[in-house]
């Protein structure tokens, strides 16, 4: 479905990204995960068009859209669920979510729409009149989940979704991930809670330094004992411990 081959991009003179190769499959979670300043979120951007590469490819569906604007990406089908709060705290809960269908101007289909994202995110209905500001982080991060599936999208680009959150709110946002996969979306997540990215993805890859290092199974990495030693603070460990990571993780 999305497929980046040796995308440079950068802010200024100099590159971030210094050749990233990446490939995403339909249905699949990807996660992409690294230290601080890797690259990680600039991707994203480059996915979504908030950056354009300076060189490379990004195709998607087929086409190439390393020069089409974020819009013209959006209606085919990539949606970017940025890191920071980006609900409009003042007005409600249903009102933010009205909102992600913005470019659409059928009426009835966003009604049909919000009311399909509020079986998948309860929260929508059940505090529908709420202002957004006055929902808890995790909250907030289910709400904007949910207002990223108003126009369908194919591909939905989700940065650090659990930054910030209680152990009990990263574990909903975790399983809301995995829910949208299994409702036929894709998902590429940038997650510095590498553990538990890792045991959310089909597949993941470490970038450093503005290239991918190294991919695998985002089984195949919990259980990297590089990949352990350096991102998820322990060793890496095999049967069954690692099944109770698994589970632990999610
Ligand atoms: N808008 C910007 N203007 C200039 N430099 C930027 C901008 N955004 C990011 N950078 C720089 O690009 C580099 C990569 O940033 P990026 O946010 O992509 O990294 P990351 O891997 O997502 O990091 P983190 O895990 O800390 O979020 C950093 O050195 C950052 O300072």
């Amino acid at each position: 479905m999305l497929e980046l081959n040796g995308v440079t991009a950068g802010y200024g003179a100099g590159l971030i990204l210094k050749g990233v190769d990446l490939s995403v499959a339909s249905g699949e979670i990807v996660c992409l995960i690294g230290p601080n300043g890797a690259g990680k979120s600039t991707v994203l951007k480059t996915v979504s068009g908030l950056l354009r590469p300076k060189g490379g490819s990004v195709t998607f569906k087929g086409e190439s859209i390393g020069r089409l604007s974020p819009k013209e990406r959006l209606t085919r089908g990539i949606v970017h669920v940025p890191q920071d709060r980006s609900l409009f705290p003042a007005m409600s809960v249903w009102e933010n979510v009205v909102m992600g269908a913005f470019i659409l101007s059928d009426q009835n289909l966003v009604r049909q729409r919000v009311e399909e994202v509020a079986e998948m995110f309860p929260i929508v209905a059940r505090r529908r009149s709420a202002s957004a500001g006055s929902l808890s982080g995790g909250e907030q991060k289910q709400v904007e989940l949910a207002r990223s599936l108003m126009l369908d999208p194919a591909l939905i680009l989700l940065d650090e979704p659990s930054i910030g959150l209680d152990p009990k709110s990263r574990t909903s946002v975790f399983a809301s991930i995995a829910a949208l996969a299994e409702s036929g979306r894709t998902v590429l997540l940038v997650e510095q809670n590498a553990r538990s990215g890792l045991a959310v993805a089909h597949r993941a890859a470490v970038l450093e330094a503005g290239v991918v290092a190294l991919t695998g199974t985002g089984e195949g990495l919990l259980n990297d004992p590089e990949v352990a030693r350096l991102y998820l603070g322990a060793s890496a460990r095999s049967g069954v411990q690692q099944s109770e990571t698994l589970a632990a993780a999610i």
